[in-house]
């Protein structure tokens, strides 16, 4: 699996929003700087980071709500910017869906659940039994069924919102979902189900999932391969179980750390670990320059500026 070639590419992605406020002058905010990412077929990326970090955008550019700055983003190999086609680019936004944080967003409050799904599988599995292909498809995300098609979305809970978006995407026979913090408006008990359903829906119908959270701890749980941002960069990226278990880059130690793991000790008092805190913050925010492979896969960034105190502080933190 890991020969396979990616099915989406992020090669050196920047976007720049330039906010033009009524009164004074245009400013500039860098939301991504230079993002390269592989997402491998079948498999979970997550893109972790803080409020802020450029995820969202990573994933509003993937589904083409944001042209990028530069860059390119490639889809089996393919620079969706040259998708001129119309049918190519139907295509392409069939095989890849976006499912929010707000399980309300993409539905539509007027219509039933039935509605929804069966327009996409009559549009993407004409040849399927529309009642057939709908119970199937619920049934794959775990709703009755039965009683499901006739409601609305208001009758339904935040999860099983949620589980209809995901149906949707299986509806349209997606290949790649964005998942934007897709349980981070749900119940604490019920978030778990849905990662649960995200892990049946890679393993079990082969989809490629980029997990987009803030939550570094339920990379863990979902994602083979993990990317951490911070400020519109990638800082370090590779194997979850060594970005999430044994992170090297200053950033991410102290994203772990914040993680509420009783294994996890910081050395120190609360004032020494805030003021690390700022040196590491600081020192990654600085441009990276490169990447260096620590181990097979696992690459942190080199920044071109405050290398010397991340050091320092990883020091401090050992
Ligand atoms: N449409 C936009 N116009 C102007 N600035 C934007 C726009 N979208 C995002 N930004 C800015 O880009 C930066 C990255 O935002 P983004 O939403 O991608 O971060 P995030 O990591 O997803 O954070 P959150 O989890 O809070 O959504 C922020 O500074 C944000 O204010």
């Amino acid at each position: 699996m890991l020969s396979d070639p990616p099915i989406l590419s992020l090669d050196r992605l920047t976007k720049t929003f330039t906010l033009r406020p009524i009164f004074g002058r245009a400013t500039q905010v860098e939301a991504l700087r230079a993002v390269s990412l592989d997402l491998l077929p079948g498999r979970a990326l997550a893109l972790v980071g803080e409020s802020g970090s450029g995820k969202s955008t990573v994933g509003r550019m993937i589904v083409g709500h944001h042209a990028p700055t530069s860059g390119r983003i490639l889809f089996e190999g393919r620079d969706i910017a040259e998708l001129t086609r119309r049918g190519d680019q139907m295509r392409y936004r069939q095989a890849v869906q976006m499912v929010f944080q707000d399980p309300f967003s993409a539905l539509n409050p007027a219509h039933t659940i039935r509605h929804h799904l069966q327009r996409a599988l009559s549009l993407h599995q004409p040849e399927a039994d529309p009642e057939t292909a709908l119970r199937e498809i619920l049934d794959d995300v775990d709703l009755d069924p039965v009683s499901t098609p006739s409601k609305f979305p208001h009758e339904l809970s935040g999860g099983q919102r949620q589980r209809v978006n995901f149906a949707r995407a299986l509806a349209v026979r997606a290949r790649l979902i964005v998942a934007d913090e897709p349980t981070s408006m749900l119940d604490v008990s019920i978030r778990k189900s849905i990662l649960a359903l995200m892990q049946r829906l890679k393993t079990e119908h082969g989809l490629s999932i980029l997990y987009i959270t803030h939550d570094i701890a339920t990379a863990e749980y979902l994602a083979e391969d993990t990317a951490v941002m911070f400020r519109g960069q990638v800082v370090e990226k590779g194997p979850t179980a060594q970005v999430v278990g044994a992170p090297q880059h200053g950033y991410t130690r102290l994203l772990r750390a914040a993680v509420p793991d009783p294994s996890i000790r910081l050395t120190g008092s609360d004032a020494g670990f805030a003021q690390d805190a700022r040196q590491v913050r600081a020192a990654s925010a600085a441009a990276v320059r490169g990447m260096t492979e620590v181990s097979t896969g696992h690459f942190i960034a080199d920044h071109a500026a405050g290398d010397h105190a991340t050091a320092e502080t990883e020091r401090a933190d050992a």
